[in-house]
């Protein structure tokens, strides 16, 4: 088993000339649940799409499941890495069994109808997002929550061992936030899922994440485990805000508390 998901040296990125990444170099551990963080336009997303060959690099190394990037065939790395966009796209007219089935590509035969594993991973993935009962409905007459779990169970069906999802949490209310979160924490923890989630909250990516990625203009700010990483002074210089972090009796984990950019 490789020790790192992905490795990034001295990767840059851009868009139309204009830089997004600027050199950045990272190793993202095995088999944890690792949390990309930083203000908007940091280059969390750029850094996520590279690592999935979904945006070329101008230069620089990058290896997933401790192999060159450009070793793996697509479908191989299909296999190998799900990933969520951040504005993912389908036809409105599509049902929410046919959105998931959508993950079983990696898996299928040009012109073979779905396997009996194909419908099994679907019928896992519809359950464990909560989404059975709204298989039948097209995806244009969801909510945003739930199109965004229909979202997650296409990625989730693909069965990948290493998963990457942008802003998973979007749309969703307080109570499906946690409970997608447990679930990767689930999916980690009992079948060793790897992870890479762009989180906003920082709250979240405190309490689930086991590695942080703190983004800061295209740069690495720093990496590591969540509470080496998630400090005042780390969170303050990256977004510009005050914050304490304060011990909360129960849970494992303090809480970031912030009060914008005034001192108190
Ligand atoms: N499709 C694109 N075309 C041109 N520039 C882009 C494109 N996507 C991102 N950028 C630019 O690249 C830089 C990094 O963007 P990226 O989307 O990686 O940031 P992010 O940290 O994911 O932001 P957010 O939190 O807002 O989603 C930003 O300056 C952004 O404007």
């Amino acid at each position: 088993m490789p020790e790192f998901m992905a490795s990034l040296s001295g990767v840059t990125a851009a868009y139309d000339g204009t830089p997004a990444l600027g050199g950045i170099s990272l190793d993202l551990p095995d088999n944890r649940i690792v949390a990309f963080c930083g203000p908007n336009g940091s280059g969390k997303s750029t850094a996520l799409r590279v690592m999935r060959g979904l945006h070329k690099v101008e230069s620089g190394e990058i290896a997933v499941a401790g192999r060159a990037l450009a070793d793996w065939s697509p479908k191989e790395l299909a296999r190998q890495v799900a990933m969520l966009s951040q504005s993912p796209q389908a036809p409105s007219d599509l049902t929410v069994e046919d959105l998931v089935m959508m993950g079983r590509f990696a898996h299928r035969g040009r012109f073979s109808g779905p396997s009996a594993e194909d419908v099994a991973a679907c019928g896992t993935a519809l359950r464990i997002t909560e989404m059975t009962e709204l298989k039948h409905r097209s995806i244009a007459q969801l909510s945003g929550g739930q199109l965004q779990r229909a979202w997650v169970a296409m990625t989730l069906a693909q069965n990948a061992p290493r998963i990457f999802l942008d802003e998973p949490t979007n749309h969703l209310d307080v109570a499906h936030a946690f409970e997608l979160l447990d679930l990767i924490r689930h999916l980690n923890r009992a079948e060793n899922r790897s992870f890479v989630i762009v989180l906003h909250d920082l709250n979240m990516a405190m309490r689930y994440a086991d590695h942080v990625v703190l983004f800061k203009q295209g740069e690495v700010a720093a990496s590591g485990p969540t509470q080496d990483v998630l400090t005042e002074d780390a969170v303050s210089s990256v977004f510009g805000i005050s914050c304490r972090i304060l011990p909360l009796e129960g849970l494992e984990r303090p809480v970031i508390v912030s009060w914008g950019k005034n001192k108190a």
